[in-house]
């Protein structure tokens, strides 16, 4: 639909863009992104007619832009450009009445249902039809934004270029925009040039992203092929972080500060648990970063504190999470800052154990009740119920993990935990074979993120090996205690 071909020009004898090329398919939405001043507003000047090129093309449905009547290229495309003026003296509806000039025969006289139908549905979109009346100069900047957006969508072009949409408006008028417009390029098959600040909502609405440096392209294709960390970090010299968007294919990127602030020294030890009959607690003056199958929070996360909680063996409530919110909140847990799994083994009797080691202390802390214990391969035989009889084990480490590390330690934990089970000879009931574990077991992985890197976690790692040792050890005596209450 849009092929922009070897583009090179500036201002004046400025040279800014250098030889940008791309086609942009109808139907698809493009983000151009790049540090201030790279010229990113140039490129859509350009692309839109305002600003004629020194080198190359832009065509437009097969043809040279030039080749197009100024109102001809209006039908075909829209600009918006960044809003800056502050001074209007027209109303809402007359300022997005504008955009229907290129489909007037002479300005307003030919003005019929179609246009009005366009302007309204265009006001409908941005949801500015309770300013209609009101002149712009009384509303916000994000209004004033909405206002433009809708003259430019009652304009009904094929192609719609926009500079920074999104600019003034808040989370939910952005998403507004940009949901509409992500429905108009799916439903009516609208093309979208947008260029975007916003690194995340780019790489969220659009189907390939164009970055830019120093007026050249510097990657373009789809958000998770260009948007890379290191790639982000040279081309805005700025220390980032990329991660996977929780419900879509869309890489998220997030600010690192370099200012950190100085808290007390970020060491936990065995003081930071506590146990009574109730639960086991942990809890720092600091958050860690925590990988856990938890009953509540769950997940990857930042925690100060971790609760293993005693529930009777038939405990059996619907609203499962929502109990254990309140009864975090009873104890004076903060639920936003706690993870919390439950167990019906008497917590007053959890191992406890701690290892020293060259990159810090890591403590493992256990509560095993084994009497619904499973053999993995063999649960297929069984029906689904749920039982509290359960291992919950707990690894928490004075050092700084990577997401591969945290994972891999998962592992190692899980294989140490079997072996445990088999070396006390724990058996599947229904199977009469040895067991892996039990219905329901818990485990989580915390480490404060301090000191050197490990990379990885897996069992010849350094923090493999005591993760290996300590769940087993730790396992083997929780069973023995188990098994001590039961005779
Ligand atoms: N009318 C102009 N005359 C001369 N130089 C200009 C003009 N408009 C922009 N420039 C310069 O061209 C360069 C690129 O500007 P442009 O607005 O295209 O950048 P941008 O990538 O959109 O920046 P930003 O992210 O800050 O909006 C800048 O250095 C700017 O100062």
């Amino acid at each position: 639909m849009l092929k922009v071909q070897h583009i090179s020009g500036g201002y004046g004898t400025i040279p800014l863009l250098s030889d940008i090329s791309f086609d942009v398919e109808e139907g698809k939405m493009v983000g151009i992104l790049g540090p201030n001043g790279c010229g990113k507003s140039t490129l859509l000047k350009v692309i839109s007619g305002i600003m004629s090129p020194t080198f190359g093309t832009i065509m437009i449905d097969g043809n040279d832009i030039n080749e197009y009547s100024t109102r001809e290229l209006a039908r075909k495309m829209t600009i918006l450009p960044q809003l800056h003026a502050s001074a209007f003296s027209s109303t809402v509806r007359d300022t997005v009445s504008i955009g229907r000039y290129p489909h007037q025969s002479g300005f307003f006289s030919s003005w019929g249902a179609e246009d009005e139908n366009a302007v309204k549905k265009a006001m409908q979109q941005t949801d500015i039809e309770k300013y209609e009346n009101q002149y712009l100069e009384y509303l916000s900047g994000g209004e004033q934004q909405r206002v433009f957006i809708a003259q430019a969508l009652a304009q009904v072009s094929k192609l719609l270029l926009l500079d920074e949409p999104t600019n003034h408006l808040d989370i939910a008028h952005q998403k507004q925009i940009l949901d509409m417009i992500r429905k108009e390029v799916i439903e009516s098959n609208l093309t979208v040039v947008s260029v975007f600040h916003d690194i995340n909502l780019a790489s969220l609405y659009c189907d390939e992203v164009l970055l830019m440096e120093n007026g050249k392209v510097k990657a373009f294709g789809p958000p998770h092929e260009v948007l890379l960390e290191e790639r982000i970090e040279d081309v805005y010299k700025t220390q980032i972080s990329i991660q996977a968007h929780p419900e879509q294919p869309k890489p998220q990127m997030t600010i690192l500060p370099v200012i950190q602030e100085q808290t007390k020294e970020k060491r936990i030890t065995v003081e930071n648990l506590k146990l009574n009959e109730e639960y086991i607690e942990f809890r720092s003056h600091f958050p860690l970063r925590v990988l856990s199958s938890a009953v509540h929070n769950a997940g990857l996360g930042w925690y100060a504190n971790f609760m293993n909680r005693t529930v009777k063996p038939d405990y059996d409530i619907e609203h499962v999470k929502e109990e254990y919110l309140q009864y975090l909140v009873s104890k004076g847990f903060s639920p936003t800052n706690t993870v919390g799994m439950m167990t019906a083994v008497d917590t007053s009797k959890a191992v406890i154990k701690s290892y020293e080691m060259p990159f810090g202390e890591v403590i493992i802390a256990v509560t095993a009740g084994v009497g619904n214990a499973i053999d993995v391969s063999q649960s297929y035989k069984r029906n689904n119920f749920f039982e509290v009889g359960t291992i919950n084990t707990w690894v928490i480490i004075n050092g700084k993990l990577s997401d591969e590390a945290f994972v891999q330690a998962m592992m190692t934990a899980t294989e140490s935990k079997a072996k445990a089970l088999q070396e006390e000879e724990v058996y599947d009931c229904i199977s009469n074979t040895l067991a892996t574990g039990t219905t329901t077991d818990s485990l989580l992985i915390a480490a404060t993120q301090q000191g050197e890197l490990m990379q990885y976690g897996g069992p010849i790692t350094e923090v493999g090996k005591v993760i290996g040792r300590g769940v087993f050890e730790a396992t083997v005596e929780a069973i023995h205690t188990y098994r001590k209450g039961d005779s």
